[in-house]
Order: C-alpha cells, then sequence, then structure tokens
C-alpha cells in the first residue's frame, strides 16, 4: 500500500488543510466533520457530498465509514455523514494514507489542490436565534422547582432540565484555532466540528460516550452523572460525593442495567462509579464492557443505542414522562443538544458520544447548551450554576482566543 505522500501534500499544515476543508464544504453546500477521539493525538476529518438521512431502522455495523450525527427528539431525522473523502492529521501534519479510502482521498486532494490552490474565506453554515429556552435565573428554577414537584408526586424519578447562553463571539473568531485549542485542553473528550447545510454547525467537548464498538468485538458504553468543579490538585479519591449526586448516578446505571436487561445480556463487566475529570468539572462515571463474541451478539451496538438514548443523563427517568416533562415545559428545541454524535467503521471502530458541552453557531455568534440532573433533594438554585459552570467548559476556550 502507498505510504508516502507527495512533496506538494506535505508542505502544508494541519492548520491549512483544515480551513482549506472547511471553506470548500461551505462555499460547496457539503458536510463536514473533524473531531478527536478521547485520548488520542490523532484528528480526523469527513468531507460527504452525499450526506444523508439515515432510515430509523439502519444498523451501525452495516454503514460506509462516516460520521453520524443525531438530535435529542428520537422521532427527529439522524444526518449521516458518509465519507466521500477522509483525512488523518498527526503532530500537525497530513498523515499518509493506511486504507484504500485514504488512498483515493488523497489522489482527490491532489487534483483538489492543483485546480483550486486557494480557497477564500467563507461563512460557516449558521442558523438564525429562534429559541425560548429558560432565559432567566428564575425561568430556570422555576423549571427545576416543577422538575421537583412532579418528583414528589411520583410522576418522575429525575429529570434534565436544560438551557441556553447565546454569546458574541470576538472578530477573530475562528473554527479551526478554536477546534486545536479544545483538542489541547480536553484530552479525554470527543472534540468534534460537525456542519452541514441542514443542521448548522455544532462545535463541542463531550466526555460522555454513549456506544463504543472496538474491533466490532467490545461494546462499552457508561453512566456518567454527579457534577462539581474541578480543582487543579485534587486527589481525586478524595472526593466526597453527597447522597443526591450518588443516587442520580446510580439512577443512570440502573437505566443502562435495564436496557441490558431487556436484550437478556447478563454478561457485563461494571467498574465503579469512581470520579472523573472532565476538563473544568468532575463527574461521577461507571463503565459497562461487554464481550460481543463470547455472546455471539454482533449488533449490540445498534441495539443497545436504540434502547439508550436517550438516557437518564440527558433526559431523566422514567423515560416516557421525562421526554413529555422536557417538551410540555422546557419551552424550546434541543435540535442536536443531547443527541450523540461520532464516527462510524472508521478503523473498524463505533464512536458514538452524547453532545454535551456544546454549542451552535448562529449567524451572530453562538448558543451554548448546558443541563442539570434534578432529583427530589435537587436546590434549584445550585442546579442553576451547574448550568453556568458546564457552559465554562467552552466559554474557557474562547476567552482565550489569540
Ligand atoms: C446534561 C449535561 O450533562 C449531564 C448531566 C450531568 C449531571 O446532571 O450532573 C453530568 C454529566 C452529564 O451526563 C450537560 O452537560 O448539559
Amino acid at each position: 500500500m502507498n505510504t508516502t505522500l507527495s512533496v506538494s501534500l506535505s508542505t502544508r499544515s494541519e492548520t491549512e488543510y483544515l480551513s482549506l476543508f472547511l471553506n470548500h464544504a461551505f462555499q460547496s453546500n457539503f458536510a463536514i466533520a473533524v473531531w478527536k477521539l478521547p485520548n488520542d493525538k490523532t484528528r480526523y476529518l469527513v468531507l460527504s457530498r452525499k450526506h444523508q438521512i439515515l432510515k430509523p431502522d439502519a444498523l451501525l455495523e452495516d454503514l460506509s465509514a462516516g460520521f453520524l450525527f443525531a438530535p435529542f427528539d428520537r422521532s427527529k431525522e439522524r444526518i449521516y455523514l458518509e465519507a466521500d473523502h477522509i483525512f488523518r492529521f498527526t503532530d500537525g501534519q497530513l498523515q499518509p494514507p493506511q486504507t484504500p479510502q485514504e488512498i483515493t482521498s488523497l489522489t482527490w486532494l491532489e487534483e483538489f489542490l492543483k485546480a483550486t490552490p486557494q480557497t477564500t474565506k467563507s461563512k460557516p453554515f449558521a442558523t438564525p436565534r429562534k429559541n425560548n429556552s429558560p432565559a432567566t435565573q428564575t425561568d430556570f428554577t422555576t423549571l427545576v422547582k416543577k422538575g421537583i414537584a412532579d418528583i414528589e408526586e411520583g410522576k418522575l424519578q429525575k429529570i434534565v432540565p436544560s438551557r441556553t447562553k447565546e454569546i458574541s463571539l470576538p472578530q477573530d473568531f475562528d473554527i479551526v484555532n478554536t477546534f486545536q485549542k479544545l483538542c489541547t485542553a480536553y484530552p479525554s473528550a470527543l472534540v468534534s466540528f460537525v456542519s452541514s447545510p441542514e443542521t448548522g454547525s455544532w462545535l463541542g467537548a463531550s466526555p460522555e460516550a454513549l456506544v463504543s464498538v472496538e474491533t466490532k468485538s467490545i461494546f462499552r458504553t457508561v453512566a456518567l452523572a454527579g457534577t462539581k468543579p474541578f480543582q487543579e490538585g485534587i486527589n481525586l479519591k478524595s472526593v466526597a460525593w453527597t447522597q443526591k449526586e450518588i443516587e442520580e448516578q446510580a439512577l443512570v446505571e440502573r437505566y443502562v442495567i435495564s436496557c441490558f436487561k431487556k436484550i437478556r445480556v447478563r454478561e457485563y463487566d461494571e467498574h465503579g462509579p469512581k470520579t472523573v475529570i472532565a476538563g473544568n468539572l468532575m463527574h461521577l462515571k461507571s463503565e459497562f464492557t461487554v464481550d460481543m463474541n463470547a455472546i455471539n451478539f454482533p449488533q449490540l451496538g445498534s441495539v443497545m443505542l436504540e434502547l439508550l438514548h436517550p438516557t437518564s443523563a440527558v433526559c431523566g427517568m422514567p423515560l416516557e414522562s421525562a421526554q413529555a416533562f422536557l417538551k410540555d415545559h422546557e419551552g424550546y428545541d434541543r435540535e442536536f443538544y443531547a443527541g450523540y454524535l461520532g464516527p462510524v467503521n472508521i478503523n473498524q471502530d463505533i464512536n458514538l458520544f452524547v453532545n454535551i458541552r456544546c454549542l451552535k453557531l448562529l449567524d451572530n455568534g453562538a448558543l451554548l447548551y448546558a443541563g442539570a440532573g434534578v432529583t427530589e433533594d435537587s436546590i434549584p438554585e445550585h442546579e442553576w450554576t451547574e448550568t453556568e459552570i458546564k457552559f465554562n467548559t467552552l466559554l474557557n476556550v474562547l476567552k482565550n482566543q489569540s
């Protein structure tokens, strides 16, 4: 297999290529996804001319390589960015091709650069603001109080109300630069930028895996909940969690187990919960693993995705009542916030994450999203503060633009 890069291709940096591809996508109405997986130095880019709406019963295992982008609302369409071209970057450099598709992508790139050595800076796909999420602290705490009341009445066990925050972006805001800064700031997150004319442009740093399938044989998911600010130097083993936070995470854990039970999978390993760092925050996390070969269940990824989303980490429990509560009282369309996203069948793996700690680009600024898990013991003002500190995951990086 060809493993060299022609000189003309290796003279440009990752930054130059990412800008070039983004501008090309925005000018040509193509969809594009750029991402980095947790604890991986490699950054991937997929360019998709024929991005498509995925059928509700499509199986992940059958898809050709691409990037999946799904909204929070299960009844709405999932977008699949089937990879026409796929590129990998490590240490700031485009990497030599390793798969037949990477080889054809490089051939295309050589032709493309001959025809179009420069692209002009283009405006990303963006949407106007039309959003009625709880605007003030009082609006949000009123929503939380309504959630607590429904829990006390036995209608719900847990609910995860959310809100948005509109921000203006600096004059010199640059998507590539921000993406790269997020990659450096959050090594253990899925850092991603996804953009298409249909979905608009979304940028995020998610700490929450939803479904991953490694080499078609190891299934993984997590139960993540409970939030505290992270302080440098803190000993993770001695972090004390309140009863409320422990219960909140245990509910998510029980939800994951209930999904396994529905399909009679008992052979899962469970580790945790333990304290993990997610950028400026800490959470409680349990990890679940299944050897898919041992139980002869090659489609466990698709089946569990169908059962898990939306989990009680971002929606609530019981699921139907929580969905109805959010529809009736949250007051806005979450769109792709708290949906899921990630690469499918790239390097034989599936890596889908919950789309949290994210923003959507507006014509004139950006909209940040955050929610907080509410239980019987929640204090409404604390839940407001929790959404504020969740916004900071992206805000801290946006403030340090240079
Ligand atoms: C809902 C969000 O995060 C989720 C809710 C958490 C919580 O309630 O403590 C913690 C992690 C995530 O599962 C968000 O970041 O918007």
